[in-house]
């Protein structure tokens, strides 16, 4: 009897026996889909929007807008071309109650729509919820003329009162535990009366690509968005109060979920390639392509989408994170199975994330016999040999995916409460083991790249 069938929660990660090679269709931006529907919700007119992300947080953030009052259908677009949610927004109301899971994007970019409201807006979410920061968020619309109750911590559970309208104006605040305060400010902004003036004043603002993705779907809803950069004032945004336009937008593929599937290119000296992938874009996981390839791959991006090639060895990497922290427990998992000693820095608001990302991935690389140690602001891997064992994943579902890359080179390697990629990432098992598995539709992989191994090394 394995060990998993005593634990079902325990998923098997499969072990490749051979280079893939694939082509796997990764579903829609969960950072895209969720400023989107808030963008949709508070425009003047209906909108689209097409391969919208399905999972946790997105029917979470759908949820919260229906519960206010907002109208989303699921079906198909405009010209029956596959799924697409039409969004028809009407006056926001409450009183209503708003599960934001644990949902960062939930969390921070729904109290400043909840101002406009017409009633209270109560927010709740997962345990770990309470612990995530969202003290930028509360203390600037309270500056901006808001009412909230919280328990003073600055954090969930808490009720806006929302009044129907808020002044807004100008605000500073830190944001260097998350970039998502400033867009959270950002996205509402044009329904403020005075529209609103984002002031960062905290030393390091982790995250910049989300910031930008935040800018650029302002200005193509019709938002006027300034960014004074002289005179000293960068991380300055004014966004003017104005009426948003009802779009119809096709959603890119989430370039940080497709990093894993790149990744096993890598593991395994293979080729993945992703359809649909961007060849402009605000999302930070474009940064894997040149990530990837000074870890020892290749990539071509052709009108295919992006073709990453492994070259059969992985190298370690010295890189800041700051911009795309969301890449850390993939880059981390693959550092532990490089040929040279990595530094990964510049992102210790990571343990403010899902879980305690730093910590969670030293403890459990350790586990499996790795050499990682935090630092102030990032890891330090030492390559060794690994064995298998159980990765506990935190509630954290890019926990779980790095397991994954790491179980493609490590047989024996079991991913605890795999289902948590459901967060960003619902269909994950499936797409990973069609990825590996050479009679898969979808994939073209090389016969015999899934395992299953019989004997953990040193069992
Ligand atoms: O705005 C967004 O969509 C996101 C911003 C980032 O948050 P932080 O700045 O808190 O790291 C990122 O890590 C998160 O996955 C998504
Ligand atoms: C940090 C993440 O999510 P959230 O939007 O909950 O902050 C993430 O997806 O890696």
């Amino acid at each position: 009897m394995t060990e998993s069938s005593v634990h079902p929660a325990l998923w098997p990660a499969p072990y490749a026996t051979g280079a893939v090679d694939a082509t796997v269709t990764v579903p829609g931006s969960k950072s895209v889909t969720n400023r989107a529907l808030v963008l949709a919700a508070l425009s003047s007119e209906p909108g689209w929007l097409r391969r919208p992300l399905r999972s946790r947080d997105t029917l979470l953030m759908a949820q919260a807008l229906r519960t206010m009052g907002v109208g989303i259908e699921e079906g198909v677009g405009p010209d029956g071309s596959g799924e697409a949610w039409r969004v028809i927004p009407a006056g926001l109301h409450g009183p209503a109650t708003v599960d934001v899971g644990n949902a960062g994007t939930v969390m921070r970019f729904l109290p400043p729509v909840a101002c406009l409201a017409d009633g209270p807006v109560h927010f709740d979410g997962d345990p770990r919820s309470y612990e995530r920061p969202l003290h930028g968020v509360i203390d600037a619309l309270r500056a901006l003329g808001a009412r909230i109750d919280d328990d003073g911590r600055g954090a969930l559970p808490l009720t806006v009162h929302g009044a129907g309208a808020l002044d807004g104006g100008t605000v500073a605040i830190d944001a260097s535990s998350s970039s998502q305060f400033v867009s959270a400010l950002l996205l509402s902004g044009p329904r403020f009366n005075q529209g609103v003036e984002v002031r960062h004043t905290g030393s390091t603002l982790p995250s910049m690509p989300h910031i930008r993705m935040t800018v650029d779907m302002l200005r193509a809803v019709g938002a006027r968005v300034d960014e004074p950069e002289t005179g000293g004032e960068r991380n300055v945004w004014r966004v003017s109060p104005s009426a948003l336009l009802g779009r119809d937008l096709t959603v890119e593929p989430d370039l940080s979920n497709a990093q894993p599937f790149l990744a096993a290119a890598l593991v395994t000296g293979g080729r993945v390639t992703v359809p649909d992938w961007p060849t402009r874009t605000t999302q930070p996981g474009d940064a894997l392509r040149e990530i990837f390839t000074a870890m020892g791959g290749s990539c071509e991006l052709t009108e295919h989408g992006l073709t990453f090639t492994g070259s059969g060895r992985i190298h370690g990497i010295d890189v800041d994170l700051s911009e795309v922290g969301e890449l850390t427990p993939g880059i981390a998992a693959l550092a532990a199975l490089a040929d040279s000693p990595s530094t990964l820095s510049g992102v210790a608001h990571l343990r403010l994330h899902e879980t305690d990302r730093l910590a969670a991935l030293t403890e459990e690389i350790n586990g499996l016999g790795g050499d990682v140690k935090e630092t102030d602001d990032g890891l330090m891997i030492r390559p060794r040999p690994l064995q298998g064992g159980v990765f506990r994943t935190y509630d954290d579902h890019r926990m779980a995916t790095a397991a994954a890359i790491i179980g493609l080179a490590v047989p024996g390697v079991e991913v605890e409460n795999v289902g948590t990629t459901a967060k960003t990432l619902p269909d994950f098992p499936d797409l990973w083991t069609g990825m590996l598995d050479s009679d898969a539709d979808t994939v073209g992989v090389s016969p015999g790249a899934l395992g299953t191994p019989t004997k953990r090394p040193g069992a």
